[in-house]
C-alpha cells in the first residue's frame, strides 16, 4: 500500500453526524477511511454507517463489543448488517466470547459482500503499565499481556488487534507479519498526549513500527484547522519515508 492515506483512519469522535460531516467536508478527497465509536453511533443510530459507505468512506465501527458469549455473537450479527469494514471486540473477553462474535459476524455479513476485518482490543492505549498491574490487576509486564491477548485473538479466529503502535513488532513476531494491527495513540510531534499513554508519532506509526493502520482523532478533528493539520501530517510522512 503506497499511498499512506488508506492505512490512517480518522476517529469521528463527535456528539452529532452534522459535526462529523462538516470535518469531512473541510478533509474533502483526502480522508478514505473514517471510523464510527461509541459517541457518534449513540448519537446518529446504526445509519451514520450507510450513509458514511454510500459518501465513499470505508468504515470502522469500533463499539468494542464485550460480554457474554451468545451476547457478543449477536450483536456482531446484527452489526455486520451495516456493511461496515472492521469492528471490533474487546479480547478481554477471551477467545469463546471472540470465536462466538467471529461467528456472528459471518451470519450477518450480507451476501456477496465481504466480511469485514474483526480486530481484538488488547489494551486500551490510554492504559499504563502501572494501572494494569495496580488497577485492572493484571501482573507483569503490559508487553506481555498485550503479546499473549494478540495470540488468544488469533487463536479465536479474528483477523488482528488494536494496540499501540509501541507494540506491533512484538505482535507480527508473535501471531506473523498477516495479522493486523490497528493502532491508536497517534500523536504527531509537539502535540498533546491528553489521556493516552502508550503513543507516538503518525511517522514512527507508520514507517518504523509498521503499524498497518493508524487511527487518529483530536490532533485532526480537534485542530483549529484540520484541513492544515492533515496536510501537515501527510507532508511529514513523505518527507520521513
Ligand atoms: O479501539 C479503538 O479505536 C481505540 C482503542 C485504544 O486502545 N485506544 C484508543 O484511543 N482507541 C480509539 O482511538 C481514538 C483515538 O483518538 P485520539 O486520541 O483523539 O487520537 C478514539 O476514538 C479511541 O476510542
Amino acid at each position: 500500500m503506497t499511498d499512506f492515506r488508506e492505512r490512517i483512519i480518522l476517529a469521528l469522535d463527535f456528539g452529532s453526524p452534522e459535526e462529523a460531516y462538516a470535518c469531512l467536508d473541510r478533509l474533502t478527497g483526502d480522508v478514505k477511511y473514517v471510523k464510527v465509536g461509541m459517541e457518534l453511533f449513540y448519537a446518529a443510530g446504526p445509519a451514520i454507517v450507510s450513509t458514511l459507505k454510500e459518501r465513499g468512506f470505508k468504515v470502522f465501527v469500533d463499539l468494542k463489543i464485550h460480554d457474554i458469549p451468545n451476547t457478543a455473537q449477536g450483536a456482531m450479527r446484527s452489526l455486520a448488517r451495516l456493511g461496515a469494514d472492521m469492528m471490533n471486540v474487546h479480547a478481554a473477553g477471551g477467545v469463546k466470547m471472540m470465536a462466538a462474535a467471529r461467528e456472528g459476524v459471518e451470519q450477518g455479513t450480507p451476501a456477496g459482500s465481504p466480511r469485514p476485518l474483526l480486530i481484538g482490543v488488547t489494551m486500551l492505549t490510554s492504559t499504563s503499565e502501572d494501572v494494569m498491574n495496580s488497577q485492572l490487576l493484571i501482573p507483569g509486564k503490559l508487553e506481555d499481556t498485550v503479546a499473549g491477548y494478540a495470540a488468544f485473538t488469533k487463536e479465536a479466529g479474528l483477523d488482528g488487534v488494536v494496540a499501540s503502535p509501541l507494540e506491533v513488532p512484538l505482535i507480527k513476531e508473535t501471531c506473523g507479519t498477516s495479522f493486523v494491527t490497528v493502532t491508536p495513540g497517534i500523536r504527531p510531534a509537539g502535540s498533546a498526549k491528553g489521556d493516552q499513554t502508550r503513543v507516538t508519532t503518525p511517522e514512527e506509526a507508520l514507517l518504523t513500527l509498521n503499524s498497518d493502520y493508524i487511527v487518529i482523532g483530536r490532533a485532526i478533528t480537534g485542530a483549529v484547522d484540520p484541513r492544515a493539520a492533515w496536510n501537515d501530517m501527510i507532508d511529514s510522512l513523505k518527507a520521513s519515508r
